[in-house]
């Protein structure tokens, strides 16, 4: 009961720390215009923002599109990771979101991956506190119930990857400045399990052994051939192909579609329920050797 209400405590400082905003007058559940036939309202847009995150939902549609808006290159910070967990909760309890469209505000990069600033010279709470969130982002949104579609329009490497990797359908924007892939490796570190576990999942084994013992950030048509992205679209074409993709998913009834997605990602299972052991201070130190 203790350590209950003392994470209860911890997710409301970082809360408050966040600065998340909500709209004053936002309902607790938006209309359900998502299960009307098409065409019988005008679109509807609700928007909510906070300080590195925008989310705009078109209560038409169903869609809710996600935009990182955290300068430079959108690293994954607490504060980051902290406000995409409610920002996907918020979501998932709203009958009128089905799917969502996740994409970057920043030119040229989609995300460059866990925030090296916080794993360096902080205490051991707050490297424990920092891996809880990665960890919290992961099991959200690849276990999310929604249709999920990354839209990458710009550079991803590592935690990047793995937020465009736990997506159901991944459209990449063709620029050759552009690479995506799981680098840790090349970094002197090891991409933890359920990265892996990812990575296999969407390329498969040999693919990922290579591509993760050599650290590679691949480019957009390498990155294509290997099944690490569904597609590749010119950047004027990439919301259009995102909302197309979004409408063929939708298309499906719900539970027959999540109960597959749920049956097929079974390595969420297995982090969720194993606890896994929180990184120490001397590990955080010695990887990054700070
Ligand atoms: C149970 C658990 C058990 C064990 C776990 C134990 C320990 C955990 C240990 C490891 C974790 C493993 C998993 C790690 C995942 C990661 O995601 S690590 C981060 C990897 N990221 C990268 O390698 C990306 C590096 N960045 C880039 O390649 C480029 O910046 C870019 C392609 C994204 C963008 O290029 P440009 O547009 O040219 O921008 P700049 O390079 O000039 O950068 C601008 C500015 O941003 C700063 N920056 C870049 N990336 C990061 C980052 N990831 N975090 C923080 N800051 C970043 C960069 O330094 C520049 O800053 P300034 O110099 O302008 O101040």
């Amino acid at each position: 009961m203790a350590a209950v209400a003392a994470a209860a405590g911890t997710f409301a400082r970082r809360m408050a720390r966040s600065g998340v905003l909500f709209p004053r007058s936002s309902p607790q559940v938006w209309p359900q215009a998502a299960r009307q036939p098409p065409g019988l309202l005008p679109a509807q847009r609700r928007a909510f923002s906070n300080n590195k995150i925008l989310v705009e939902l078109d209560t038409s549609s169903g869609v809710a599109t996600m935009k990182f808006k955290s300068p430079p290159v959108n690293s994954l910070s607490l504060d980051f990771l902290t406000e995409f967990c409610i920002s996907l909760e918020k979501l998932e309890n709203d009958r009128a979101c089905r799917g969502l469209i996740i994409t970057s505000a920043i030119p040229r990069v989609f995300s460059s991956g866990l925030d090296i600033t916080e794993m360096c010279g902080k205490s051991t709470e707050h490297y424990a506190e920092f891996w809880r969130a990665v960890q919290e982002m992961w099991i959200r949104l690849y276990g999310s119930n929604l249709v999920t579609v990354a839209a990458i329009n710009g550079s991803s490497p590592a935690g990047g990857c793995l937020i465009a990797l736990s997506c159901d359908y991944r459209i990449m924007v063709e620029n050759p400045k552009y690479v995506i892939g799981l680098n840790e490796a090349q970094l002197g570190i090891v991409a933890p399990f359920w990265f892996k576990d990812t990575f296999v999942n969407a390329v498969g084994h040999r693919a990922a052994e290579r591509s993760l013992q050599l650290g590679l950030l691949h480019s957009v048509p390498e990155a294509h051939r290997m099944g690490l992205v569904d597609e590749v679209v010119p950047e004027e074409k990439l919301q259009e192909k995102a909302v197309a993709v979004m409408a063929q998913w939708l298309a499906l009834p719900d539970h027959a579609r999540q109960l597959t997605k749920s049956m097929m990602r079974k390595t969420f299972r297995t982090l969720s329920s194993s606890h896994p052991k929180t990184p120490s201070r001397s590990h955080f130190q010695r990887t990054w050797r700070c």
